[in-house]
C-alpha cells in the first residue's frame, strides 16, 4: 500500500462554506449547520484530520437512513442553579454540546461552576472544540463523552468500552492555554479509519486484528479491536467515561451506542460537561500568571536524549492550526472526491481546492 503523495489544499473558509451548504441541503437549519461546520473545520485546522470534515459523509449517511435527526432542536431543563441538562433529541451532537457549553459558562459566570448532561446526543468529533468554547469566555472546562465498542475491558477480548475521550482545558495569560484531548486508547479509532481512506499503515501497538493479532493494516484493525492506553488504566478511564456521560445522563452505555459509521440505528450518545470560573481562590491575574509559570517550567524541563523540543499538551495542534490558517488544509484526492459525492447529491458546489502539492 502505498500513501498518496498529492496533497490537495483548501482554505479553512472555503471548508466552512462547503460544509454548511452540504448540512444545509440536508435539511440542517443554518445556525446548526455553522456550528458543525466550524467544529470540524476546527479539528482540521489543529490537524485532528481524524475528526473533521471527512466525517461528513457518514454523518450525512445517518441523516439519509433516518438514525440522526437533521431537523431537531436540543432542549435544555434546569435542574438545579448550577446543573442543567441537555436533551439532544438525536440531533448533532455538535449542536446539543454547543448549547450545553454555552449554557454551563452561563451558569459558571453567576456561581463560580457550571455542569451540565447532554442526553440523546451523537458523535461530537473532537472534544477540544467543546474546551475552546470555553476557553473563548476565559473558563476551565471538563469535556467527557462516551463512545461506540472498539476497545476490551482489561483481561477481556471484545470490544465493550468506547475510546471515549478525555478532555480539559484552562486559561493562561501571556502563554499557550492548557488544553489535553486524549482517547483512553493508545490512538483514537478516527486515526485508523484516516489511515484507511488515505491507504496508510498504521503502528503496530494500536489495534489488533479479528484474530488477536497485531495488525499495521487500518482495515484488519478496524475489524478488531483498539488498545488502551497505559493498559488497565486506559481501560478505567474508559468505563468513567462511560459513567459519567452515559450512566448518569440517561443515555445509552456499557457497550450500547451506536458506531458513528454504523446506519442503522441511533447512537444515543452522552457527554458530560462542565466549566470553571479560573478567579474562585485567587484573582484572574494571579491564576494566569500562575499558569504561565506552568507551562514555563514544563516547556523548559530538561530534556531527554534526543528530544529538540518539549510541547505543552494542545501546542502541537495550536502550531498546527497557526501553520493551516496559512496554507490552507491539506487532503487526498479520495477525501475530495468523497466530499464532492456529498455536495452532487444535494446540488451545491464542490469544495474548493485552491492547490495540489
Ligand atoms: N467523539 C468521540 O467519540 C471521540 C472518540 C475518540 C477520540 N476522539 C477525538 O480524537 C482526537 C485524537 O485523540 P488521541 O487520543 O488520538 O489524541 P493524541 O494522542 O493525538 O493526543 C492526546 C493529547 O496529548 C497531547 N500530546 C500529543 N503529543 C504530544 C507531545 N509530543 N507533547 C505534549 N503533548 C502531546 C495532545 O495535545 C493531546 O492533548 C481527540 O480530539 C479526541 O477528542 C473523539
Ligand atoms: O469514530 C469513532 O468510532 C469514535 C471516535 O471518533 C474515535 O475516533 O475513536
Amino acid at each position: 500500500m502505498e500513501p498518496p503523495k498529492e496533497k490537495l489544499y483548501v482554505n479553512a473558509d472555503d471548508a466552512k462554506t462547503f460544509v454548511q451548504a452540504v448540512l444545509r441541503g440536508n435539511g440542517v437549519q443554518p445556525d446548526h449547520a455553522a456550528i458543525v461546520a466550524d467544529c470540524l473545520v476546527q479539528a482540521d485546522l489543529r490537524g485532528v484530520d481524524s475528526h473533521g470534515i471527512n466525517r461528513i459523509p457518514s454523518y450525512m449517511e445517518r441523516i439519509r437512513q433516518g438514525v440522526l435527526d437533521a431537523k431537531a432542536t436540543p432542549t435544555l431543563t434546569q435542574v438545579t442553579p448550577v446543573v442543567a441538562q441537555v436533551d439532544g433529541k438525536n440531533g448533532f451532537g455538535f449542536v446539543a454540546a454547543h448549547m450545553g457549553m454555552a449554557r454551563a459558562i452561563e451558569m459558571a459566570r453567576e456561581y463560580g461552576i457550571g455542569m451540565v448532561s447532554v442526553k440523546h446526543s451523537n458523535h461530537f468529533g473532537m472534544s477540544a472544540w467543546v474546551v475552546q468554547q470555553a476557553l473563548d469566555a476565559g473558563m476551565m472546562s471538563l469535556v467527557f463523552t462516551n463512545s461506540s465498542p472498539a476497545l476490551p475491558v482489561w483481561g477481556g477480548r471484545s470490544k465493550l468500552m468506547g475510546v471515549s475521550p478525555l478532555a480539559c482545558g484552562a486559561p493562561a495569560g501571556k502563554e499557550k492555554p492548557f488544553i489535553l484531548d486524549m482517547a483512553p486508547s493508545v490512538a483514537a479509532r478516527g486515526k485508523i479509519y484516516k489511515a484507511a481512506r488515505r491507504g496508510e499503515k498504521i503502528p503496530l501497538d494500536w489495534a489488533l486484528d479479528a484474530e488477536g493479532k497485531q495488525t499495521d493494516d487500518p482495515n484488519k484493525a478496524l475489524e478488531g479491536v483498539m488498545l488502551p492506553m497505559g493498559g488497565p488504566k486506559g481501560s478505567a478511564l474508559a468505563i468513567m467515561m462511560d459513567v459519567f456521560s452515559g450512566v448518569l445522563s440517561g443515555s445509552a452505555f456499557a457497550g450500547h451506542v451506536t458506531n458513528p459509521y454504523d446506519p442503522s440505528k441511533p447512537a444515543d450518545v452522552g457527554h458530560f460537561l462542565v466549566a470553571l470560573k479560573p478567579d474562585l481562590f485567587m484573582s484572574l491575574d494571579e491564576f494566569k500568571e500562575r499558569m504561565d509559570y506552568l507551562y514555563r517550567r514544563v516547556v523548559g524541563s530538561d530534556k531527554m536524549a534526543g528530544v529538540d523540543r518539549i510541547y505543552y499538551p494542545g501546542e502541537i495542534e495550536e502550531l498546527t492550526r497557526e501553520e493551516r490558517l496559512k496554507t490552507g488544509i491539506p487532503y487526498v484526492e479520495a477525501e475530495i472526491q468523497a466530499l464532492d459525492k456529498e455536495a452532487e447529491r444535494v446540488g451545491v458546489d464542490k469544495i474548493v481546492v485552491s492547490r495540489r502539492v
